[in-house]
């Protein structure tokens, strides 16, 4: 039945898995900060402090192979659903660069095509600076591909279940016995200047912004779902990692490693650090979390173990496939209910001009 149900699709011809890419050996490293960094005035001393630390991994950061597997994955599960399309990788910062996946679809016969990112919620960073990307990629495309993508998933209940099963499994990981109100749950995503926070998602932008928002939605239900699997819903707080820029600008606060102290002090002693803001176990977990944060939480007296990320786990990847075939469904005019937690929003197919303005270039294209 190979290529039988390619109608599921319709109207899209290729799809597109769009990444922040990372270097893979050490020569690739200051070229990969130069592109992510450029214009953005990081100070040069963090520029060589996360060079430090990407060479002290062999300059490969795990966040491209992470990226291969999710594409496979994604590929396999279309198989087996006979979907038989496409799908290139295209990153930000590194090989394969967007311009050369979007030409390999062309190449492969692709007029419309579908497009994810591997962020699952919206700001600037994580959404609006990709689809301007894709805009820049594909004046360097000969014909006139069209690029549409699936709506923003971290509400969608694959993504949401696939961190549940993560985080049951680390709490498992953790020592019987020690707590009687059970471990804390720290939900961990990307810091952000308030100011990209604040203006994230579509109008109105009103504090502290949908970036902000999703992330709280996603964490209580998340904590509601682990309640019910095990009988007594964890606390849980919201905390920010990987903050850079200039120490004058204010970003998204708590720091993780602050927040860990403020629960030792309050008499936590075990510690789930769940990374849902990120979809893959890329250098921002491994550095921040990893190898920061959990020692430090440590050297506090705390039993911290970190929660995967989303991955390959499989309720994710039926999730995205479902959401690629929503999303085909809408664009060929039908009537969709798109799945979504409690009191989510179910996000957008595509984003109004005044979305996520931070930064943006005047006029530049958001879909
Ligand atoms: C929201 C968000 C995501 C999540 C959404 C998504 O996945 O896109 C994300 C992911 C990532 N960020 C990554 C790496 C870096 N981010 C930096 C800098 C920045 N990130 C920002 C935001 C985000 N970043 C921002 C506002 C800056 C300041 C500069 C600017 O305004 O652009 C810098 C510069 C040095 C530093 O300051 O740390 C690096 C090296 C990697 C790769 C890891 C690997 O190699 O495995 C990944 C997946
Ligand atoms: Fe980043």
């Amino acid at each position: 039945m190979s290529g039988s149900n390619n109608d599921v699709l319709r109207p899209y011809d290729g799809l597109l898995l769009i990444s922040f890419g990372g270097p893979e050996s050490p020569e690739e490293v200051m070229p990969f900060l130069l592109r992510v960094t450029a214009g953005r005035g990081i100070p040069q001393e963090r520029l060589d402090a996360v060079a430090e630390r990407y060479l002290a991994h062999g300059g490969v950061s795990p966040i491209n192979a992470e990226t291969r597997a999710l594409a496979d994955a994604l590929r396999a599960e279309l198989a087996e659903r006979g979907i038989e399309l496409p799908l290139e990788i295209g990153n930000r910062n590194s090989p394969p660069f967007l311009s050369a996946a979007l030409r390999g679809l062309a190449e492969a016969g692709a007029t419309r095509v579908l497009s994810m990112t591997t962020s699952a919620y919206q700001s600037y960073a994580s959404c609006r600076q990709y689809l301007e990307n894709v805009a820049d990629a594909l004046t360097e495309v000969p014909g006139d591909l069209q690029v549409d993508r699936i709506r923003h998933y971290a509400h969608h209940p694959g993504f949401v279940y696939a961190n549940v099963a993560a985080i049951g499994e680390a709490i498992d990981r953790l020592p019987a016995g020690v707590s009687r109100t059970g471990a804390h749950i720290v939900f961990v995503t990307h810091s952000l200047p308030v100011e990209m926070a604040e203006s994230s998602g579509p109008p109105p932008h009103a504090s502290p912004g949908s970036y902000v928002d999703w992330h709280r939605t996603v964490a209580a239900n998340i904590a509601a779902q682990l309640g019910q699997e095990r009988g007594r819903e964890p606390a849980w707080d919201l905390a920010y990692c990987s903050r850079s820029g200039s120490p004058h600008q204010p970003w998204l606060q708590p720091d993780v490693k602050d927040l860990l102290a403020r629960l030792a002090d309050s008499g936590v002693r075990q510690v789930v650090l769940a990374p849902i803001g990120f979809t893959s176990d890329h250098m921002e977990v491994v550095f921040d979390l990893d190898e920061d944060a959990v020692p430090a939480g440590e050297a506090l007296g705390l039993q911290v173990v970190r929660a995967s990320t989303a991955r390959t786990h499989p309720a994710f990847i039926r999730g995205l496939a479902d959401l690629f075939a929503e999303r085909a469904a809408q664009a060929r005019g039908e009537m969709v209910l798109p799945e979504v937690i409690n009191n989510g929003s179910p996000g957008r197919y595509a984003c109004p001009p005044e979305c996520c303005p931070h930064l943006t270039r005047r006029g530049a294209p958001t879909a």
